[in-house]
């Protein structure tokens, strides 16, 4: 197992936001953690990648519990995670922002990487970052600023941002939110890719068509708590997670 979280638990004041959560990720495979609204899927991402440290529980990264560390250690060791929202800096240009993500190792914000990478002009940053970008299609688009970009572009550049700080477990928050069906089955494509390199894949994701497609394996949580686990044929036919599903909650 790559990934083994065990009975983990994170409260804010009163509220119960994961409760004595447990499940496993294998290495190379796309798990999706699905779940209705306010179940605890980003939570869940932030408590894994050290956004949040638990009230209790484990987090067991490649054999070691990583539960607590801080945000840069676990990038280190290779989880780094995207967000919901598109997080690229629009001022700078494409090579530019994927060169500060390769920074993000070692510094506190995206920013203070910029500012960084611009200061260090290293050549071989920028030419892995030339790299990633061909990987991710935007290789003809690399001194145009990120503003220029679509939509649906600039969620790929956040990717490529992410593959800069060379992963091998990587977290995706809702990479298809926003997304035209056409941009959808692109980002479907190239998250397939990016686990052709070796690169173990969690998607948080609402959009059940690219989770269906894309998931060797779901997590399904209700309330913070763990509901049901399989292949997604199975857990789509599983009488809890359609009950979860059709409550409305
Ligand atoms: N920093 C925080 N402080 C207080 N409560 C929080 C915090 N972060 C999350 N919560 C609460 O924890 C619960 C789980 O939220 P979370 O965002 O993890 O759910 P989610 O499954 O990602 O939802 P969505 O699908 O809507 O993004 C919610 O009740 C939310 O209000």
């Amino acid at each position: 197992m790559l990934l083994v979280v065990d009975a983990l638990s994170k409260s804010f004041g009163g509220l119960k936001a994961i409760q004595d959560l447990s499940f496993t990720i294998r290495s190379g495979e796309i798990h999706g953690l699905i779940g209705p609204n306010g179940a605890g899927k980003t939570t869940t991402f932030n408590l894994i990648s050290g956004f949040y440290k638990p009230t209790s529980g484990q987090i067991v990264f490649d054999g070691r519990d990583i539960a607590g560390m801080n945000i840069h250690h676990i990038a280190k060791l290779g989880i780094v995670r995207t967000f919901q929202a598109t997080t690229v800096f629009k001022d700078f240009t494409v090579l530019q922002n994927v060169v500060a993500g390769r920074h993000m190792h070692t510094h506190y914000n995206i920013l203070t990487a910029l500012i960084r990478s611009g200061a260090d002009g290293e050549f071989k940053n920028e030419r892995r970052a030339i790299e990633i970008l061909d990987i991710v299609g935007l290789g003809n688009r690399l001194h145009e600023s990120a503003a220029s970009l679509s939509h649906g572009h600039q969620k790929v550049l956040g990717l490529a941002i992410a593959l800069a700080a060379e992963p091998r477990l990587l977290l995706l928050d809702e990479p298809f939110a926003g997304m035209n069906p056409e941009e959808t089955n692109r980002m479907i494509e190239l998250i397939r890719k990016v686990r052709e390199h070796g690169i173990s894949i969690v998607l948080v994701e609402h959009d059940m068509h690219a989770v269906m497609s894309l998931c060797d394996r779901i997590t399904v949580l209700h309330f913070g708590k763990f509901l049901a686990d399989g292949p997604p044929d199975k857990v789509v036919r599983n009488e809890a997670v359609i009950e979860a599903y059709l409550g409305g909650v």
